[in-house]
């Protein structure tokens, strides 16, 4: 019979307890571990990966209270909070035991004990343990990735005082639970700053977890936001929770908010009134407790009125609202991202000499940025990586595609709607990479995906 990969200790002042447990233990476990003095118990477990620990009460002759048992048991829980704890009792002590599962032992066995029994016990204590070491390492994962998230998306740049009046509102809301949403253009920071709100809020030890409605079609929506129950349909090969009961205790971040489709748009009106869930085929209402962030581009308000957006959901998310001005409407702050950003890709391409000649400077400072700040981050990294010698000039950041035309995307910019520029602006890649959709979407400094659903609004 194979054994299973397990540690367990046995700690009991009788010796013939202690050996008749080995024997049955070694059996079906690799490591069996016995002690006679609890007092072992610091040494043991500064030492040796235990998974469970079997537990005498009584450790004095003629003392039957329990009360040394109670001590060792609160000890190793104050030391380990996530450890498996059985208890051995004498018949009789029924009480006591059921008073010590109240102080976080999982089980107790009544000696003499039944070998069957005393097995289940230990089988179904080293499941535990084994979900509670999992749990503790998921929880340490997620620590991770929320720093490394935190160095990708790096500090808040930006002093120009429309920037500050953000700063200033994100502030005072991040540590509310209101529904904050997020307006702006394509690359003015939107994730950023929500990031921003998720780090200084009191749910940042949680997970923040972005959902890109744009990129969901209408039938996986559902079952990504609420989860499914296995069988729920054709895919559904295991049950899965939804990125609301994932961001719980954390923030869910519903970005493009704008391309909820409208019957859709009901459903998550519903599940914010509620603050309830249902996985999709199961009658469950589970409640979530996550604080909730959207962002879009598109003029929600304007599109109540043509009646494509949802008034009371518009209502429902924009308890607070923050616009994010776009680049060129706050000049001020394109030459502290112009030497963050320099200083960053100089670093990451080791050309820590480089120099920017100051025609170079003036390009980037007079360009309008209509991609705004990812657009800067991409013209930035190319002019590093493109640059020879030790000095940037204006031609390694490309800008002249757009600089061509500067008159009349000047003129654009006064005259049209955003939508109409940003149309215009896909226009101009694809024509300029001859259809490349990866090319003209690194131009734009969007993701395939990104490029693809605007083509496909803007019927190009
Ligand atoms: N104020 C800021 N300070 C520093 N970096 C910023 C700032 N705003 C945006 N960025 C950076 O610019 C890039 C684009 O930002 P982000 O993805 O948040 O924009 P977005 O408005 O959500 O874009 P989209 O609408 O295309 O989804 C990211 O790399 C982000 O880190």
């Amino acid at each position: 019979m194979t054994k299973n990969i397990a540690t367990i200790l046995i700690i009991d002042d009788d010796e013939d307890v202690l050996l008749s447990a080995k024997l049955l233990l070694k059996k079906h476990y690799t490591n069996i571990i016995i002690r006679n003095n609890p007092k072992e118990i610091n040494q043991i477990l500064s030492k040796e990966h235990i998974d469970v620990i079997v537990l005498d009460m009584n450790y004095r002759i003629g003392f039957n209270d329990g009360k040394e048992g109670m001590y060792w048991l609160k000890h190793i829980v104050g030391i380990k909070p996530e450890m498996v704890v059985v208890l051995m009792t004498a018949y009789g002590e029924v009480e006591l035991a059921v008073d010590a599962i109240k102080n976080g032992a999982f089980d107790f066995i009544l000696k003499p004990w039944t070998n069957e029994k005393f097995l289940a016990t230990i089988h179904a204590g080293l499941e535990l343990s084994k979900s509670n070491q999992k749990v503790s390492i998921l929880k340490h994962t997620n620590k991770t990735l929320l720093k490394n998230d935190a160095k990708k998306f790096g500090p808040i740049i930006g002093k120009s005082s429309a920037m500050m009046k953000v700063l200033d509102v994100i502030e005072k809301v991040s540590h509310t639970d209101a529904h904050v949403l997020i307006l702006g253009e394509n690359g003015t920071g939107k994730q950023h700053l929500a990031r921003e709100i998720h780090r200084q809020s009191s749910n940042n030890e949680g997970s923040f977890i972005h959902v890109d409605l744009g990129a969901l079609s209408e039938s996986l929506f559902e079952s990504e936001l609420f989860g499914h129950k296995k069988g729920a349909f054709t895919d559904a090969l295991e049950d899965k929770p939804g990125r609301f009961e994932m961001a719980e205790n954390g923030t869910l971040f519903l970005d493009e908010i704008g391309n909820l489709p409208y019957n859709l748009q009901s459903k998550l009106l519903t599940v914010l009134q509620d603050k309830k869930v249902s996985r999709l085929g199961e009658g469950i209402e589970r409640p979530f407790n996550a604080r909730l962030l959207f962002a879009t581009n598109a003029p929600l308000h304007q599109w109540v009125l043509e009646g494509k957006f949802r008034q009371d959901l518009l209502f429902r998310i924009n308890t607070v609202e923050i616009e994010i001005p776009p680049l060129r409407k706050r000049p001020e702050d394109i030459s502290e991202f112009v030497s963050y950003y320099l200083k960053v890709f100089k670093e990451k391409y080791h050309k820590s000499h480089l120099t920017i000649t100051d025609e170079a400077l003036n390009t980037l400072k007079s360009h309008k940025w209509p991609g705004n700040i990812r657009e800067i981050q991409h013209t930035i990294e190319r002019g590093v990586i493109m640059s020879d010698d030790d000095v940037i000039t204006p031609s390694d950041f490309n800008l002249s595609a757009i600089d061509t035309n500067k008159m009349t995307d000047i003129a654009v910019y006064d005259n049209l709607n955003l939508q109409d520029i940003e149309k215009l602006l896909v226009q101009k890649a694809m024509h300029k990479h001859e259809g490349n959709i990866s090319k003209a979407a690194k131009e734009l400094g969007l993701t395939r995906a990104a490029l693809y659903r605007r083509l496909e609004k803007f019927n190009l």
